[in-house]
């Protein structure tokens, strides 16, 4: 999905979720876990206020696991409880609802001391586009999707997914813009390919991909390219990429939008292996 995010967009998607913060005990807030930072929503703490949250560090399949175990580190320092998922495999679903639980323990003991019958919980799924939000849905409902009926105060029917007996989740999740103002974190969506390819120059977004293999991963990167050495000048190494890859134009020259084509498909696709984009920052 293509999402041209206009000012008039944002506050309509902020809205939405909004609106609907009244319905849930939770936010299950949506984060890539290669890029936990950047994959966020710059205004996520503000929109949500103090509505309790899980962040769920997804597509962890895909990123280092020593580096996701340092965002979780991170997190927890903050306060803020935070698990690493593969909703693809299904992986992390069952620790979903025990976190929750355990995020919601007062909470639940309160209204249970007041009198109020106990209930599952009701979450709502966050997160900027091809975060995986729908995937997750997916994987959690499996075929459990039910019509519960109308939510006092609203005049629109929510539509809840059960998730065994102890979960409820909201269908239709929350989409939040990403902080696309930012180069960097441009560069990194697009990497990780949760923005489409047009916005930004094709040729940028591989060198900055590029740079940081080489910072951090070296060996990979002359693994997957055959090289004996990574040479400094950004375009010896596109020539070397090309020459070995055959992205060459007609006249035998290389084509350097095909390389930085194949370099982002690569690293997108995992051809170099789970990555992690980017550290905690303590002190942010
Ligand atoms: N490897 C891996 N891929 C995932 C995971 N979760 C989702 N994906 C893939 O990521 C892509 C985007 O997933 P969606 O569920 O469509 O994302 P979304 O957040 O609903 O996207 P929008 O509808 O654009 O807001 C799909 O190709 C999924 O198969 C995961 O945990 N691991």
């Amino acid at each position: 999905m293509t999402i041209q995010w206009f000012p008039g967009h944002m506050a309509k998607a902020r809205r939405q979720v909004t609106e609907k913060l009244k319905l849930v005990d939770i936010i299950f807030e949506l984060v890539d876990a290669r890029i936990p930072h950047s994959s966020r929503n710059p205004m996520i703490d503000e929109i949500i206020q103090h509505k309790p949250r899980l962040v769920l560090l997804n597509k962890a399949d895909m990123a280092d696991k020593e580096v996701t175990k340092e965002w979780i580190h991170f997190f927890d320092a903050q306060g803020i409880k935070a698990l690493a998922i593969n909703s693809q495999a299904g992986t992390g679903m069952k620790e979903i609802v025990s976190a929750s639980k355990w995020i919601l323990t007062e909470k639940f003991a309160r209204m249970q001391a007041k009198g109020v019958k106990p209930r599952a919980i009701r979450a709502m799924i966050v997160g900027i586009p091809n975060v995986g939000k729908s995937t997750l849905i997916n994987r959690l409902a499996k075929k459990n999707i039910a019509k519960t009926g109308n939510t006092p105060g609203v005049t629109k029917a929510q539509q809840w997914i059960k998730v065994g007996k102890e979960l409820e989740l909201l269908d239709t999740p929350g989409i939040l813009w990403p902080k696309f103002e930012d180069q960097e974190v441009g560069s990194k969506l697009a990497l990780t390919g949760a923005i489409k390819d047009t916005i930004l120059n094709l040729q940028d977004v591989s060198i900055y991909g590029l740079r940081f293999l080489e910072k951090e991963y070296p060996q990979r990167l002359k693994e997957r390219y055959q090289l004996q050495h990574i040479p400094e000048e950004i375009v010896t190494l596109f020539n070397e990429i090309g020459k070995r890859r055959g992205a060459l134009m007609s006249g035998g020259e290389v084509d350097y939008d095909k390389v930085a084509e194949l370099v982002i498909r690569d690293i997108r696709s995992e051809q170099l292996g789970p990555l992690s984009f980017e550290k905690p920052q303590y002190g942010e």
